[in-house]
């Protein structure tokens, strides 16, 4: 049996889950996604829990559970319960072994669960999660600070936040691997239904909220549905059955990926500080960019070199479409200097990047030119010095992008 089979069927085995058999799991453009393997028709119904719906989902109630049965856990919980009901977030970093709420509850779960291995209720349901998952609080703080602050402080705040769930189960007596505790934070972050962990820059989040509500929760099989802007999907908790749902928007035809929205309220921000990725559109492109080029590359010289090119490129957004040509010499002049004394330590691969942030904000200013082609040629000029035209012309629209700084200190 295929690997995508298997997932599916383990996770309807263990938890009681319906899953629809038009159904499968494959690769698409964001990475393993669902997929249909047959039409399937507007409002269809495609997963469901109808035997035992609410054990399929792990809540904070059950995370609780997890995490109490552990000896010593309960005498901790009770410990910080007992004096304290609200507190300042420095509050918790000095006691934060004792103050766990519905997030941390379920990171320890998580943690804990995969000490159990295969004796875990949640094994199924925790194979089935990518063993590589990533999101930006794993930046180290010099890292951290080259994002723009609606980035950077969400980052931060969820960097401190994990400090909570290492004190507790340092508290407990275990020695954190922090590589797996990271894991099961971002699985927290990226896969769970109906929870604020992001709320935690506001004091509220820090109330106790050992609560036994089911609708902060991990949920099996409906985590595996990507999101898009578009989405052909959406997911209901059904009130009487207690369970999640998934019905289809619109018809969906064989072969194409199921899409959700994982909620609508969610800015482009917090989709990337939760998600670890960034829908393609608008300005949050350079920060993805950004995240990009930092993964590709990492030495100061080149960091510093980035971020004044992207402090170029933010200054520019201010300017005044009569600016234009006037910044794009200075870009130009900039880049051409700042090019000269780095050197030629980027690749071609990042100056592409940087090339197409530059477009990016050239296509944008409407005011500038509408007609996109002739933005491009003029960026193509301005970071070259060449004709445009002569450069399309010769090399066709692909090589466009491929600007090497050996053309930039030529034409310095
Ligand atoms: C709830 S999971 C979805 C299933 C996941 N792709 C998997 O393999 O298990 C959310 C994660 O999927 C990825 N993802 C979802 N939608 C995406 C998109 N539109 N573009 C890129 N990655 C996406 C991100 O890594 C995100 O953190």
């Amino acid at each position: 049996m295929n690997i995508s089979l298997k997932i599916l069927d383990n996770l309807r085995e263990s938890y009681g889950i319906f899953i629809s058999d038009k159904l499968q799991i494959n690769s698409g453009n964001c990475g393993r996604g669902v997929f249909s393997s047959a039409v399937i028709e507007q409002s269809e119904l495609l997963i469901s829990e109808f035997s035992v719906p609410i054990d399929g989902l792990l809540t904070t109630r059950k995370a609780q559970h997890v995490v109490e049965s552990h000896k010593s856990a309960r005498q901790v919980l009770r410990e910080f319960l007992s004096h304290v009901r609200i507190c300042s977030f420095e509050f918790i970093l000095e006691n934060f072994s004792t103050c766990l709420n519905g997030t941390d509850l379920l990171v320890c779960a998580l943690y804990l669960e995969l000490e159990n291995e295969e004796n875990s209720k949640w094994n199924t349901f925790l194979s089935s999660i990518p063993k590589q998952l990533w999101n930006p609080f794993m930046l180290d703080v010099k890292e951290l600070n080259l994002l723009t602050a609606k980035c950077r402080l969400p980052s931060k705040c969820l960097k401190q936040k994990i400090k909570i769930s290492t004190g507790f189960l340092k508290a407990l007596g275990f020695e954190i691997n922090e590589e797996i505790l990271n894991w099961c934070f971002s699985v927290v972050l990226s896969r769970s239904f109906g929870g604020s962990p992001e709320r935690c820059q506001t004091r509220n989040h820090f109330k106790i909220e050992i609560d036994n509500s089911a609708n902060f929760c991990l949920c099996p099989a409906i985590d595996l549905i990507n999101l898009e802007k578009d989405y052909n999907c959406e997911y209901r908790w059904n009130e009487n059955k207690t369970a999640f749902q998934v019905f289809s928007r619109k018809k969906i035809l064989q072969g194409q990926e199921l899409f959700v929205n994982y909620g609508t309220a969610k800015s482009e921000y917090e989709i990337y500080n939760f998600y670890g990725f960034v829908l393609p559109s608008d300005d949050f492109q350079i920060e993805f960019e950004l995240q990009r080029i930092r993964k590709s590359i990492y030495d100061d010289k080149k960091i510093d070199f980035l971020t004044s090119q992207l402090d170029m490129v933010f200054a520019m957004e201010k300017l005044e479409s009569s600016d234009y040509f006037i910044t794009s010499l200075k870009v130009s002049a900039d880049l051409r200097r700042l090019a000269n004394r780095v050197g030629k330590i980027l690749e071609k691969e990042e100056n592409k990047i940087i090339y197409q942030i530059l477009l990016e904000r050239f296509k944008k200013n409407k005011n500038l030119n509408n007609n996109l082609a002739s933005a491009e040629n003029r960026v193509i000029e301005v970071f070259l010095g060449c004709k445009a035209s002569e450069k399309i012309n010769s090399e066709g629209i692909k090589t466009k992008s491929l600007i090497s700084f050996s053309d930039l200190s030529r034409n310095s």
